[in-house]
């Protein structure tokens, strides 16, 4: 089975078997993702009034809103974000294109690496598959994308992508100097932590339908590795869940072209815990097929990670370990496909 999986796409198994999850996509019973999860209110920030309002009050009051959100959830829902709806419809139109094609077109941007088209890498025997293909691609800096890898098809693709980056890379930075501000540290403490201009990549994630949700995960239960994450997801299909200390899996709603954004592991390690690095999955639908977009901003790979010290103090003890940015990556690599081993828990103090 698995020589045969490493030559097919989870769209093409999909189609061959009606939907029905050969083998190697079966969770274990105590990992499967069960049906009937109550829908949960996530905290949505108004980015407007984060970041432009010109009234004190108001601006304080999404600052509080935003660090209680960091502190408990670790993520929320972004809205008054302004990159407009018209953008935010034709980058889910051009993800629905480019998986929508003949699997000969899609196999010219196939590789076994982490960037181009593909789905789980088999790192090891008896490895359970997430229901997904995937198409990942670096947008930052711009002279580090690998172009080859850039779909010619549908031909607005490059076009859209390289927009929807550019107007994105703004908007984060902008939360990524709110965040430092609110933990009082200078504003450019996470933005100065990246290489140059910052390093980001998106993910194309393509959810083929499934006709057993209840046995299999569309991506296994995960942090994001980076400084923060932001999603775009389907704006007709749930799928996101998080996971909360006490409550159990919840249910992400959907609201109309709002991002999620989340912290990931190097935010968390470097705010020394106040910011959470949630872990989240994805779960697949036995009607409809799903679409997300992920945008994973990533601190330096080539410096360490570490607490800053303005966070560490009286009361306030380091809570993780320093360590090298890439180290950290690659054990993340392996842990994630290992599942169920959380790469920040080996990093504690
Ligand atoms: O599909 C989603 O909503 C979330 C995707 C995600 O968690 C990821 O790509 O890391
Ligand atoms: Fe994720």
């Amino acid at each position: 089975m698995e020589d045969k999986m490493a030559n097919m796409r989870v769209q093409e198994l999909s189609e061959n078997t009606n939907g029905f999850p050969s083998e190697c996509f079966i969770q274990k019973e105590s990992d499967r993702p069960g049906s009937n999860l109550a829908i949960s209110t996530i905290p949505v920030i108004d980015l407007g009034n984060l970041l432009n309002s010109n009234d004190p009050e108001v601006k304080a009051e999404e600052e509080l809103k935003l660090k209680s959100a960091l502190n408990t959830w670790g993520l929320f829902q972004a809205v008054g974000h302004g990159i407009p709806n018209r953008l935010l419809d034709e980058i889910q139109d051009i993800s629905k294109s480019f998986f929508h094609q003949p699997m000969e077109e899609k196999m010219k941007y196939f590789t076994t690496e982490l960037e181009g088209y593909g789905n789980d890498k088999i790192a090891f025997e008896g490895q359970i598959l997430d229901w997904m293909d995937r198409l990942y691609l670096q947008v930052e800096p711009e002279n580090e994308r690998k172009t080859r890898l850039w779909p010619e098809g549908p031909t607005s693709f490059k076009e859209t992508l390289n927009e929807y980056s550019t107007q994105l890379k703004p908007k984060v930075d902008h939360v990524l100097k709110a965040i430092a501000r609110l933990l009082g540290l200078e504003e450019c403490y996470f933005t100065d932590q990246r290489k140059d201009n910052g390093t980001a990549f998106v993910r194309f994630n393509y959810f083929p339908r499934c006709s057993r949700p209840d046995l299999v995960t569309g991506i296994k239960p995960h942090t994001d590795v980076t400084e923060i994450t932001v999603i775009f997801p389907d704006q007709n299909v749930e799928g996101l869940q998080i996971y909360r200390d006490k409550v159990g899996w919840v249910k992400v709603p959907i609201l109309p072209y709002a991002f999620i954004i989340n912290c990931g592991d190097q935010m968390e390690i470097m705010s020394n815990g106040q910011c959470k690095s949630p872990v989240h999955r994805v779960v697949t639908n036995s009607e409809k097929e799903r679409f997300s977009l992920a945008m994973f901003v990533y601190a330096d790979f080539d410096k360490d990670l570490e607490p800053a010290n303005n966070l560490i103090g009286e009361g306030r003890p380091r809570l993780y370990k320093t360590v090298n940015g890439l180290e950290y990556f690659e054990s993340f690599v392996k842990d994630y496909y290992k599942g169920g081993v959380r790469t920040l828990d080996s990093m504690k103090t």
